[in-house]
Formats: structure tokens, sequence, C-alpha cells
């Protein structure tokens, strides 16, 4: 008896879960994607940033396995990491207090404030870029460097510097936030002396946000002081608390898409030829292709009381309360309806000049997320990403350490994502 029969109950009660918005997904077929998110987990306790205490994933292999063929996703089983026992301090859950915090992410990453804060981190890029290069590459040879290491230097900083400002891009700062953040991968084992380090760099990371709260120097810090945190209700550290997970869950999404993208454009050297020759180079059509392809984590919603929902087969199901449902863009993103040849990269796809795309409609994309939980920050995110590989080719000549292998595609990446090398020169 599968997982889903063994859960069958007999209700007919109202439905409460965040599904109606994700439905009007162009081509996006919903039933489909919960029965087979379902099967996939069973019972999951997941992470949102302000949320949810715990993280849980029961994994069922051979239900996986059989969704994953059904569905012809290219997923290496063994890449999927279980996670147990994974903790996190719950910030606030109140449903208003989130909605206002990201209608305050969105004022902030917005119009003039969002031009203010792309000028701040392209400018400290720029500089990092010129620092590592210098401090850590030369002109005549290949450097090896993990790609990791690189982000934290030049990504890193200049999305501290530009989100929070000044206190917080310092290098004491980054080296508290890479032990906090390290002590949050489900990959770190068991070491006292480490929890211990990252307890201590949690507690000062704290202290810096206070300040950052009291100097108000970034757009980001400015909106939130006149919106959700001009409330008496938050004390001073939960601001701090909200502000160290936000920058946790903004950098554990946008680190790894980073380096799919980078590699990609290292593997492409037409791509880098042009970008080089043309500052207004259009790079959205590439990162686009590069987020299809690699996917992102699943988005995830409680059921609150029993669903019942007909498949596309005719078959009725529950999903039962208590569950969560996870939207895994996977399935949507290799849908061959859509994306024709889904496993071929084709930036054309997105780029309406190019004649590529069936109907008026550019293929929608599920990386962002959807409705009013849609990533307030995914402006900023995809300038982040066009504007680090215009200042690391810039900066850098790269090659791919080793024989490269096609990257196979990551459910849940660690915090600074796959660790991997490049081959790296400073350009003369
Ligand atoms: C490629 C990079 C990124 C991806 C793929 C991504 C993806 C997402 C997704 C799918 C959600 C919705 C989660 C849900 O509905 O449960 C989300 C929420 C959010 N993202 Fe991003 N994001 C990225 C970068 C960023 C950046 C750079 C920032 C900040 C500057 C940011 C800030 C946020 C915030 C504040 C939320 C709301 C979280 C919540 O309500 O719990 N994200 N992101």
């Amino acid at each position: 008896m599968n997982l889903l029969e063994q859960n069958q109950n007999s209700f007919e009660q109202p439905v409460h879960v965040a599904l109606t918005d994700v439905s009007q997904m162009n081509g996006l077929n919903l039933v489909d994607y919960i029965k087979s998110c379902v099967a996939q987990f069973g019972n999951i306790f997941t992470l949102s940033i302000f949320g949810g205490p715990k993280i849980t994933l029961v994994q069922e292999p051979d239900l996986f396995s059989d969704v994953v063929a059904k569905n012809k996703m290219n997923i290496n089983p063994e890449l999927v990491e279980v996670r147990s026992q994974f903790e996190i301090d719950n910030v606030f859950c109140d449903e208003q207090q989130i909605a206002q915090m990201n209608r305050d992410f969105v004022l902030a990453l917005k119009g003039q404030k969002l031009a203010i804060t792309k000028a701040r981190y392209d400018e400290r890029l720029n500089f990092e870029c010129q620092k590592f290069a210098e401090r850590y590459l030369n002109t005549h040879n290949y450097c090896e460097v993990e790609l990791a290491e690189l982000q934290l230097k030049t990504m890193i900083k200049a999305s501290l510097y530009s989100l929070f400002g000044k206190p917080l891009a310092s290098d004491q700062a980054i080296a508290e936030y890479f032990s906090f953040s390290e002590s949050l991968s489900p990959t770190v084992s068991d070491c006292k002396q480490a929890a211990n380090d990252a307890s201590c760099a949690k507690e000062k990371l704290l202290l810096l946000f206070e300040q950052v709260l009291a100097e108000a120097q970034t757009p980001l810090i400015q909106s939130l002081n006149i919106g959700l945190f001009s409330s008496p209700m938050i004390n001073q550290e939960d601001k701090a608390k909200v502000l160290l997970y936000f920058l946790w869950g903004s950098l554990s999404n946008i680190l790894p898409s980073m380096q799919s993208f980078y590699r990609t454009l290292v593997q492409h050297p037409s791509y880098v030829n042009e970008i080089r020759a043309n500052p207004s180079f259009d790079m959205l059509p590439l990162i686009k292709e590069v987020l299809r392809l690699r996917g992102n984590k699943p988005i995830y919603r409680l059921v609150e009381s029993n669903i019942k929902i007909q498949g596309t087969d005719g078959k009725k199901f529950v999903v039962p309360k208590g569950h969560w449902l996870g939207f895994i863009s996977q399935i949507h993103h290799q849908d061959e309806k859509t994306f024709s040849d889904p496993n071929k990269f084709d930036p054309s796809r997105f780029c309406k000049a190019f004649g590529h795309t069936k109907s008026n409609k550019r293929p929608s994309l599920f990386v962002y997320g959807v409705g009013n939980s849609k990533c307030p920050g995914s402006a900023f995110a995809n300038h982040m990403m066009a504007s680090t590989a215009m200042y690391w080719l810039k900066h850098f000549d790269a090659k791919l350490c080793g024989s490269h292998q096609a990257e196979a595609i990551r459910m849940f990446d660690s915090v600074l994502g796959d660790k991997q090398s490049l081959l790296l020169k400073k350009r003369a």
C-alpha cells in the first residue's frame, strides 16, 4: 500500500492552503505537482526563514525514484539529502508580521531605492574583486580557487555592504557570518568546538545588526525602520534576528545559483566575449535559463485541513492535514509542453527577439515563487548575478578545474553551495 493510500480518510472540509496563485502559472499542472511532492516526501517539516523551528525530511526512496522516473526528471536520488534534527531559532510566526515585512522588503528593493542598492553593490564588488586579484592571483599562471571562497571574499562582502552598511562589511563580520552559516549546514558534523564558535559568532553578528539598525545607512534598513520595525511590539533582539535570517536565507539561494551561472559562462566562451565587448549585454535570458535548468529548493506550504484532489488521470487522493506541500519547480521547468527540448541549454527561449517562443507569452519560471510570498529580492538577485558575472569577467580569466561533468540537479544545497574549484588568472 502506498503512503498516500494509507492516509486516505473520509472528510469534506474547507481548504486553507496557499495554492491559488500557483494555479495561475502558465503551463503549470498543479495537481501533478502536488501529487508527486506528497508522494515524494510524505510528511515534511521545513524551514521558512521566519518560521518553523525544525526541519526533518523523510525520504521514501522507492516513491522518490518512481516519481522521478514517471516525470522524466533528471535527478540522482543520491544527491537528495535527508536532513534531520536541524534546528533554527524561531523569530516570529505571525502571518501579518511576515506579510508586512515582505512589503517592506519589496519597498526597499524597488525603484529608486533598488537603484541605490545596486550602485552600492557594484562599487563595492569592483573594489573587492580588484583586491582579490591582487592578493590571490597572478597574471601569468592559473591558480586553483574554490568558488565558495571567491564568493565569500567578493559577492558576500558586496551584498553585506549594500544591504546592511559598513558595520557588516568588515573581514571580521564576514568570518563571523561564515562560522554561523556553516553551523546551519546539514552536512557539518557534530563538533562541540564548532557549535561554540558558531554561537559566539551569532551573538556578535546580532550586536552588529543592532548597530546597523541604529545607523540606518542603507535603503533596506531605512524601509524596515519606518515599516515593520517601527512597531513597539518587536524588540531590538528580534529585529536583529530577522535581519540575520533574512541574510542567511537570501545568500543560501543566491550563492549556488551564481556558481551555476558562472560555471555556465566559463563553458560558453562566446557569451564571455560578448559580455566583455558589450557592457549593456542583456544577461537576463542567460540567467533565467541557468535558473531553469538548475532548479531551486521546493517551496512548502502547510496543509491546515485535509484536501481532496482529483488528478489528471481522474483518480482522487487526499493530502492530509498536517502534511506539507512542496512545489518542485523542476517538474514545471522540465515540461516539454512549455520548454521544448528541456535539457538543452538555450537562453533564446526567454528572448523574444530570437522568435523562438511559440506563444506571445514567454515561458514562466517558478524559481522566485509566486503570489504574496514571491521572493521580494528577485530583481536584486538578478542584478547580483549579472553584475557579479560582469566584474568577475572583468578581473579574472577562468577555466574549469579537471574534467567537468554536466552539473547534476541539486535539490538541497549546502549553505555555500557546491564545493567546486576553478582555475583563475588575473586579467592583464
Ligand atoms: C537566485 C536567488 C534567489 C532565489 C532562487 C530565491 C527564491 C525565493 C523563493 C522561491 C521564495 C519564496 C519562498 C516561499 O514562498 O515560501 C523567496 C522568498 C524570499 N526571498 Fe528570495 N531568492 C533568491 C534571492 C534572494 C535575495 C538576493 C534576497 C534579498 C536581497 C531574497 C529575499 C527573500 C525574502 C525576504 C523572502 C521572503 C521569505 C519569507 O517570506 O519567508 N531572496 N526567495
